[in-house]
C-alpha cells in the first residue's frame, strides 16, 4: 500500500528566519507516529506568517501533493501577523468549527489563554485541514482531543483509511 502523504505546515516568522530552531513539525510528527499504525509518511512545509503564502503552501499540499489530512501549527493568535485561520477558511470549500472548539476546550486544562487561539478546520476537496497553535506543548494536548474523529472525517470526505493505534488513540466510526 502506498504510504499516506500527510501535510505538516509551520506558519512562524521566527522559525522561518532561523531564529530558534522549529519544535513544532516534529511534535507533529512524533504523535502521528504514535498514532497512526497505517503507512504514511510527512510532507513539511516551515513558511513566515504571510497569508498569501499560507494559501499557496496549503493549496500546492492540498492540490499538487494529494495529502488527504494537513496539520498546521502557528499563527492562530490575536496577534496581527497571526494568519493561519484566515488562510485555511480562503481556501477550504467548508469549515469545521467543531475542531476548534474541542481543541480550545481540552487545551483550557492546560492554560487559561487557550481561548486566545482562533484555531480551526476544514476541507478542500479531500483533504481536511487543521489549525494547531504554535506552542509545541499545545500540539499533544489538541490532536488527543481529536484525533479519533478525524479517520472518520477523511472517510466521508473520499480520502483514505485511515487505521490508528488503540493504545493510543481509538478511532470512532460510528456503526452502519
Ligand atoms: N515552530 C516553533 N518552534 C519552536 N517554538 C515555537 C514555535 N512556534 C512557537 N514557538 C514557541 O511558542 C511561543 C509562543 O508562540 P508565538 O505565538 O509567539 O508563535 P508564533 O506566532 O508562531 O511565533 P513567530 O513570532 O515566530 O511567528 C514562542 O515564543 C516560542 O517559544
Ligand atoms: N494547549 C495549549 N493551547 C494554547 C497555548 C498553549 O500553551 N497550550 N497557548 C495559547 C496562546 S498563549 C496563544 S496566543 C494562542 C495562539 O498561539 P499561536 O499564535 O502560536 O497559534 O494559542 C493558545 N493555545
Amino acid at each position: 500500500m502506498q504510504p499516506i502523504a500527510i501535510g505538516v505546515l509551520v506558519s512562524s516568522d521566527r522559525a522561518a528566519a532561523g531564529v530558534y530552531p522549529d519544535r513544532g513539525g516534529p511534535a507533529i510528527e512524533a504523535y502521528l507516529t504514535e498514532v497512526l499504525t497505517s503507512p504514511w509518511h510527512p510532507v513539511l512545509r516551515l513558511v513566515p506568517d504571510e497569508q498569501a503564502l499560507i494559501e499557496t503552501t496549503l493549496i500546492e499540499l492540498v492540490d499538487m501533493v494529494g495529502c488527504p489530512l494537513i496539520l498546521t501549527t502557528g499563527g492562530t493568535g490575536p496577534a496581527l501577523r497571526d494568519v493561519t485561520p484566515e488562510a485555511t477558511a480562503a481556501i477550504c470549500g467548508r469549515m469545521m468549527p467543531g475542531f476548534g472548539e474541542a481543541m480550545r476546550t481540552a487545551s483550557l486544562a492546560d492554560v487559561p489563554t487557550a481561548i486566545l487561539s482562533r484555531q480551526t478546520a476544514g476541507v478542500r476537496g479531500s483533504s481536511l485541514i487543521i489549525n494547531l497553535p504554535g506552542k509545541p506543548a499545545a500540539i499533544r494536548t489538541c490532536l488527543t482531543a481529536v484525533f479519533a474523529a478525524i479517520p472518520y472525517c477523511i472517510d466521508l470526505i473520499g480520502g483514505p483509511r485511515l487505521e490508528t493505534n488503540p493504545a493510543v488513540c481509538r478511532a470512532f466510526r460510528p456503526a452502519l
